[in-house]
């Protein structure tokens, strides 16, 4: 049976999702002044895991943090422009909207700032 593109399981579909996708992050990438800065911070925070050493379970929580960093504020510009999309006129529940959506990145970043911070402070200070 020749798979259609709407079949549930159409590789057409799965493909094109993908390229979906990949067109939202490059568009971050690109345009999103915070975003590059995770993608900095992230390319820095792997060169020093790369020179301290870091173990495999310290890698993974590294990886879960950085990825987790990425998606969330993937998820912030997307909250962002729906509500922007809606209406540019001030609301109070777009605010809400926005803030809660910025206060899931703080929430995340804090939480890979003790992570990294638990990782790295020890083998920073057994370098002096
Ligand atoms: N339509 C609105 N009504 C009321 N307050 C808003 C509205 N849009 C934005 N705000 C307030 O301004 C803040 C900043 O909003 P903005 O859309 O500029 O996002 P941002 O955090 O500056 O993100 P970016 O710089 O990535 O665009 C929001 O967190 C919110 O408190």
């Amino acid at each position: 049976m020749a798979w259609k593109d709407n079949h549930p399981f159409s590789l057409r579909r799965l493909a094109k999702s993908f390229t979906y996708a990949f067109q939202g992050i490059l568009y971050a990438i690109k345009n999103e002044k915070n975003f590059q800065i995770h993608v900095l911070a992230a390319l820095a925070v792997m060169v020093c895991g790369i020179l301290l050493q870091l173990n495999k379970i310290e890698w993974l929580f590294i990886i879960i943090c950085i990825f987790g960093m990425f998606s969330l504020e993937l998820m912030n510009t997307a909250i962002e422009r729906a509500v922007d999309h809606h209406s540019k006129e001030i609301s109070p529940v777009a605010k809400q909207a926005k803030d809660l959506a910025a206060g899931a990145v703080l929430v995340y970043a804090l939480m890979s700032i003790v992570i990294g911070s638990v990782i790295f402070l020890p083998k920073f200070a057994a370098l002096f």
